[in-house]
């Protein structure tokens, strides 16, 4: 089976879906045209509806262990795949080889996880009022499920909702960015090639988005919608599903504060915030987007970190010792250089800056001075720009770090078991990373508070956002 040939299809029903609109897919790098993939309309997704309400019925009637033993096939025909999806993202997307290799692991994680949770859907005994009541609670699939995905993980994003929708028995649609629908597609070849049912996992590709999903959420078959993305359109979804009283999982923006207190090891704290800042360049959603550095270490962490950020080598991900590769499109870089122009017109001065770049890669820059009034405090930067605020007290640090209505991802650095203790109770946000630049783990539970989201994925946590709790009350005469 071909996992990148050209043209590609959308996937209905395990068919190749043809079509006379194409979404054009391109190299970030290089600007080589990868690919035309056919687009799906309305018609499209009525037909993959239907074959996903029919398949949940059928899927109601196999077992957890028969569905655990699919995703555990899927999980090595991943990892088996390994190299070529990792080359797929890297071609598509642009992050380096290597880490679209890790993205490829990280992906079958979320596999190979729920192919062993499927098998533990517990429900409960519920010890009863009454001698003539048994009181019992059973967990079943919610059904249809409709999944969108952003562009910067194209494997793991996906693995992390679909395989826990199978494992409790739903059948998905998943319309993919259309910036990265090439390893959306692989990863469904391979999900039916491990004996996945074809109406379980069918992948529509659309320029229309918004037309396309907006159209499937008006059906009340669709019992589902889980969302990775920006708050914005995370926003206008949670709406367009009122009318149909959906079921929804948001996973949306981040602006997480990176803290380094005086007590903290400065070279561990530079060696997490490389992580927490470059990888993916920049465009994660759980990237350092505020550094707030106490006063007194500022002046030492700011040399460690530029001789640690001048080492960074820019170019084509494919290519042997890459660390960044480009941002994702012109317009992502223009908005980058505008939040670094704002900053710096509001008294922000640069540390450290790569020479400038062609194309869509951006040399990485380190700020200092920034504060409250510069819009990079308030937006996720996706790019691989450092800024850095010094603070004097922990009170002060952590009103800042709170200030946003963003609440996805933070990290501190402190040796003070108090003070570890007081912060990590005091950040309002979903995950905190204490001494630890990189937190994402398929057994821990994914997720952000306020304007970050909805739900969890991941862990035990992320099979629950694909059931629903049935109570049974049983009387006996
Ligand atoms: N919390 C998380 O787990 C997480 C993970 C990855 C990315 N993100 C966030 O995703 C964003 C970057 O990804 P992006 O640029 O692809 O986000 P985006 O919101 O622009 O797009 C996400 C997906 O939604 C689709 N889409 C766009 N407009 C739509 C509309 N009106 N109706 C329906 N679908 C629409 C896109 O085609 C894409 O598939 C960042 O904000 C990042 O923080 C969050
Ligand atoms: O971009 C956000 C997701 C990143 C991750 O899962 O580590």
């Amino acid at each position: 089976m071909s996992l990148i040939s050209n043209p590609e299809f959308s996937l209905i029903n395990g068919q190749a879906h043809h079509s006379k609109t194409q979404v054009d897919v391109v190299n970030p790098a290089t600007g080589e045209h990868l690919a035309q993939v056919s687009e799906a309309d309305n018609q499209a997704a009525d037909k993959a509806l239907q074959a996903a309400a029919e398949t949940f019925e059928k899927l109601a009637s196999t077992t957890a262990h028969a569905r655990s033993q699919v995703l555990r096939k899927w999980y090595e025909l991943v990892i088996e795949h390994r190299q070529v999806l990792a080359e797929i993202v890297t071609k598509e997307q642009g992050k380096p080889l290597k880490e679209a290799l890790a993205e490829a692991d990280y992906a079958a994680g979320f596999i190979e996880w729920y192919s062993e949770e499927a098998k533990r859907a517990y429900g409960q005994v519920i010890p009863s009022h009454s001698q003539s009541h048994e009181l019992t609670t059973i967990r079943q699939g919610v059904g249809v499920v409709l999944g969108i995905t952003p562009w910067n993980f194209p494997l793991a994003m996906i693995t992390r909702k679909v395989a826990p929708a199978y494992a409790a028995g739903c059948s998905f649609i998943l319309k993919p960015s259309e910036k990265t629908p090439l390893a959306a597609i692989a990863l469904a070849k391979l999900a039916i090639q491990a004996g996945m049912e074809v109406g379980a996992f069918q992948v529509l590709v659309t320029n229309d988005s918004k037309g396309l999903v907006a159209h499937l959420t008006e059906s009340p078959q669709v019992r589902k919608l889980t969302f990775t993305g920006s708050t914005q359109v995370g926003s206008a979804l949670l709406k367009q599903c009122a009318d149909t009283v959906k079921k929804t999982s948001m996973e949306l923006g981040g602006n997480a504060p990176f803290i380094v207190f005086d007590s903290a090891d400065v070279e561990q704290a530079v060696s997490g915030l490389m992580a927490a800042k470059f990888r993916n360049a920049g465009q994660t959603c759980v990237a350092a987007n505020r550094v707030f550095v106490a006063k007194g270490i500022a002046a030492e962490l700011l040399n460690t970190l530029t001789q640690q950020v001048s080492t960074l080598t820019l170019g084509n991900g494919l290519e042997q010792g890459v660390d960044i590769g480009p941002l994702i499109s012109l317009e992502a870089k223009q908005k980058a250089q505008q939040l670094l122009e704002d900053a710096l017109a509001k008294g922000a001065s640069i540390a450290y800056q790569g020479d400038k770049q062609s194309g869509q890669f951006m040399a990485p820059v380190v700020i200092t001075d920034v504060n409250s009034t510069m819009r990079l405090f308030h937006e996720e930067i996706f790019a691989p720009i450092v800024s850095i605020i010094d603070f004097e007290s922990e009170d002060e640090v952590v009103r800042m770090a709170n200030s946003v209505p963003e609440g996805l991802a933070a990290y501190f650095y402190s040796n003070d078991g108090n003070q570890i203790r007081r912060v990590s109770h005091a950040l309002e946000y979903g995950m905190v990373g204490i001494n630890e630049g990189i937190i994402s783990n398929p057994v821990a539970p994914f997720g952000g508070v306020k304007f970050s989201g909805l739900g969890r994925e991941g862990a035990q946590e992320g099979l629950l956002e694909y059931q629903e709790i049935k109570y049974l009350c049983q009387k006996f005469s």
